[in-house]
């Protein structure tokens, strides 16, 4: 076997191994452990003892929230707070609900004074709460992920429409007396091909609706599953086929590392000219300056943006104001149907977080006692990260629907709890490529609406049963790899891991060997291996100031193929990467985020 033999060697050439924290936005929330054979629990209130919790409703939400949250506390409605006016009033708070336009940042948190027990974000998107701080004040934050979904996507196919018949152009110029029928002559949709550029909840209601319009839809989603697709007549198609062929563009992906900005100036270069396009996801997909550019060079020919990089966008913004742009104040969530839904949504969720109930829409976790954590906790880390990397790996395929966890470890079946690595995977898994934000209460049900299944086997292996696990392997089915060599023989991605002096390691990528501590961010390389290749890569990450924290090669054979992992704490630049693409021995190469 390919693994038996290859020769591991490691350069370890510096180590900066000081925490043991991931460094995603979300991870901190991740160290929710299960203690065997007991439920567990939110945080209970305390400050409502001997009355009723007090609720603070920053935002207008829907009646029926409002009285379910009535039978059960006292309710707060104050809406247009300032900043200064929230940290006041929050002190005298059990819990706090907001939209997207109000800000709760650490400063809300430490103003509560301990009082504040949960956050519910009447909404899906939780950009505007700090989830570590709430969490480090042991602070629930739940959210209302789907009862807008149906106004999002009405809200995306209005603006199609709109757009493509200048509807708000046409409105304004006759309400300024003016009667221009030939200036506003629009496009048909019938017979057009949309792109829906992220097929989760939102996208794929919005390619049902453009079907009944007559559109020929496709999709780029790398995870979503094809059979979903298929279901409603959508072909599944790559990022490059998707933006060169569509004529309406509608985007519905989450803003994540790898969304942010994913429209730019090379990519609108790569589509047809007088393209339209419609985001009603988040702005920052957009890169609005580039848009702005992409419209002047007539490569777009019109745009329609419920969202943006900052909101409420500066009034003088050359694209709110270009007159081939039609814009809405983040208004894809706001239907009196929607807005009860969430807000029924999220009153039911806040109100089971006070009453100490478990959340299935909850966003963070609890704080839970040190001890139990202490055994698990780098194998937690371990296994989000093992999940984060098999993911970012996927290119394509059937969609990611099957996961297979193995667990070495010596220990008896029953004495080695799984559950909450299996969140932990689930979390890695699930969150670069959703909006959705998973921890061990909703991990299974996160996994189960993406239609995604993850087995899980056990390997007993000899030894101490000191340690918990010996290893995790994580192996991704039926999907193509954007770096080959992370398929192994058995034609599934696999990245394996294991726990070193307490630092969680990546130890094998498909069936090369490696040693690279999971920390900042990973390099695979695949070359031919020969002398002077560490030192090549390390001089040019060396030159671009990239600081590398470890690195090590695993190869079949001296001068046969080797994989060398490395592992740097800045994220290189574009040219940097490409730098070490163009050295001649190597033959893949990607770049992956922790
Ligand atoms: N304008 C509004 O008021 C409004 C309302 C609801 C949702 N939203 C936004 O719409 C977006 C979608 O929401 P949702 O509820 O459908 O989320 P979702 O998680 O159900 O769907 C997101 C989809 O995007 C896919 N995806 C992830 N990375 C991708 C990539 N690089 N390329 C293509 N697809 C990718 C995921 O696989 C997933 O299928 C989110 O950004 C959400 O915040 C906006
Ligand atoms: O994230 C969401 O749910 C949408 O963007 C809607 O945000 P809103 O509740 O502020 O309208």
């Amino acid at each position: 076997m390919a693994t038996s033999a290859t020769n591991l060697r490691t350069a370890s050439l510096k180590h900066n191994l000081s925490s043991l924290s991931s460094t995603n936005k979300h991870s901190a929330f991740s160290l929710t452990l299960r203690q065997p054979r007991r439920k567990p629990r939110f945080i209970v209130l305390s400050a409502s003892l001997g009355g009723k919790p007090t609720v603070l409703v920053a935002e207008k939400l829907g009646e029926a929230g409002l009285s379910l949250l009535k039978e059960f506390a006292n309710v707060d409605c104050s809406y247009n707070l300032s900043p200064e006016e929230l940290c006041t009033k929050i002190s005298l708070c059990d819990a706090l609900i907001v939209r997207s336009g109000t800000k709760v940042n650490r400063d809300v948190f430490e103003s509560s004074g301990g009082r504040l027990k949960v956050v519910g974000r009447a909404g899906v998107g939780i950009d505007n709460v700090d989830l570590a701080a709430a969490t480090e004040h042991g602070c629930l934050v739940v959210n209302a992920p789907t009862a807008n979904t149906v106004a999002a996507a009405e809200h995306g196919i209005a603006l199609l429409a709109a757009m493509a018949r200048n509807v708000a152009q046409a409105d304004a110029s006759v309400k300024a007396g003016k009667w221009q029928r030939n200036k506003y002559v629009g496009v048909s949709l019938v017979g057009k091909t949309l792109a829906v550029m992220g097929f989760g909840k939102v996208g794929s209601e919005v390619a049902r609706r453009a079907k009944g319009l007559g559109m020929h839809v496709i999709a780029h989603d790398p995870y979503a599953p094809a059979d979903r697709a298929r279901a409603i007549g959508v072909d599944l198609v790559s990022f490059d086929e998707a933006i060169a062929t569509a004529d309406f563009i509608s985007l519905h992906m989450p803003l994540t590392p790898a969304t942010s900005k994913i429209l730019n100036d090379e990519t609108f270069a790569k589509m047809k000219k007088g393209v339209r396009i419609v985001n009603v996801a988040r702005g920052g997909v957009i890169d609005e300056e580039a848009l702005v550019r992409a419209l002047d060079a007539g490569i777009v020919a019109q745009a329609a943006l419920d969202v943006f990089t900052e909101e409420p966008p500066s009034q003088d913004s050359k694209l709110v104001q270009h007159e081939r742009v039609t814009v809405t104040p983040h208004l894809g969530a706001s239907t009196v149907e929607a807005q009860e839904g969430v807000a029924i949504e999220i009153a039911e969720a806040v109100v089971g977080a006070l009453k100490g109930e478990l959340a299935a829409t909850a966003v963070n976790a609890p704080m839970v006692p040190a001890e139990v954590l202490s055994e698990l906790k780098p194998f937690v880390v371990l296994a989000e990260k093992l999940g984060r990397l098999a993911v970012q790996l996927v290119t394509g395929g059937s969609g990611v629907k099957t996961v297979k966890v193995t667990y070495g470890s010596a220990r008896a079946p029953d004495d080695l709890d799984t559950r909450l690595l299996r969140a932990m995977i689930t979390k890695g898994l699930i969150e670069p490529i959703s909006s959705v934000f998973v921890n061990l209460v909703n991990a299974d049900f996160s996994a189960k609406q993406r239609g995604l299944k993850i087995a899980e086997e056990r390997v007993t292996l000899d030894g101490s049963p000191e340690s918990p696990l010996n290893f995790i392997q994580v192996q991704i089915a039926n999907v193509e790899s954007r770096f080959a060599s992370a398929i192994s023989d058995t034609g599934d991605i696999t990245v394996e891991g294991r726990v070193k002096d307490g630092i969680p390691h990546l130890t094998k990528v498909g069936s090369f060997e490696v040693d690279v501590s999971l920390e900042g961010s990973i390099i695979l390389c695949r070359q031919v291996d020969q002398p002077g290749m560490i030192g090549r890569v390390g001089s040019i990450l060396g030159e671009e100031n990239v600081n590398v924290s470890f690195m090590s090669v695993g190869r079949i054979a001296p001068r046969k193929q080797a994989v060398m992992a490395i592992g740097v704490d800045d994220q290189p630049k574009k040219e940097t990467l490409k730098k070490i693409g163009d050295i001649p021995a190597i033959e893949e190469f990607v770049f992956l985020k922790l």
